[in-house]
């Protein structure tokens, strides 16, 4: 995968910060090294995870240059549902492939301000858990922040929320894959990608 010219993708609105790591304070990171002896999963979650470098997946050599000079994928891309009244989300954003995504492969990492889970907001609409922290991206984010809920769109999810080890930092993150099954075929170009947000969140809001 290539990073793209723009840095910034096209529809990001302008009061919001866009990011391409977590946004996350050394002793918050500490929870998510695998290495720190005080990461919170267990050797077995970890054992499952698909290990995955996102300064490659972005196209880049090192992690520093995604920090610093945070970049849009040229995979997706966010679309304005203002001229679809019958979409669920409509008329604000979703978040569609630009290419033929396979089974199981990351489509992007979840990135927005980490928090403890006692800190997080309760309120907020981009907010998830991530064993004892919290990832939001209420006020900045990445695209990934414009994954709609299935629910209305599709018949089912065509992707999943699922923790990955970033081999740049050696740390869990959260990313939306492409659900693995084979069965599913993957995602065709400018499909919608849709995760299943839970009923929990659903039941929250009414
Ligand atoms: C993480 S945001 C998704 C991006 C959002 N559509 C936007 O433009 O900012 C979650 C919010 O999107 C809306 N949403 C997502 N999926 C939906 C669905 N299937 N039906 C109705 N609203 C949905 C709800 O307002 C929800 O609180």
């Amino acid at each position: 995968m290539s990073a793209k010219q723009h840095k910034l993708p096209k529809n990001w609105p302008s009061n919001l910060q866009f990011i391409s790591s977590l946004d996350i304070s050394k002793d918050l990171s500490k929870y998510l090294e695998i290495a720190s002896g005080i990461c919170r999963f267990s050797p077995k979650d970890i054992a499952a995870m698909e290990r995955i470098s996102i300064s490659k997946f972005y196209g880049f050599s090192s992690s520093k240059q995604l920090s610093v000079s945070p970049t849009a994928l040229n995979s997706v891309k966010i679309e304005s549902l203002a001229d679809k009244p019958s979409h669920p989300a409509s008329p604000y954003f979703g978040l569609f492939a630009t290419k033929n995504l396979s089974p199981g492969q990351l489509i992007i990492p979840y990135y927005g301000k980490v928090t403890t889970s006692e800190n997080a907001s309760e309120t907020s609409d981009y907010c998830l858990r991530l064993n004892c922290l919290a990832v939001d991206a209420d006020s900045s984010g990445n695209e990934g922040r414009y994954v709609n809920d299935y629910r209305g769109i599709l018949d089912k999810p065509n992707a999943e929320f699922k923790e990955f080890i970033n081999t740049d930092y050696n740390r869990v993150e959260m990313g939306i894959f492409v659900i693995s099954s084979k069965l599913h075929g993957g995602i065709k170009k400018k499909q919608e990608i849709c995760v299943s947000y839970g009923k929990g969140f659903w039941s929250a809001r009414k």
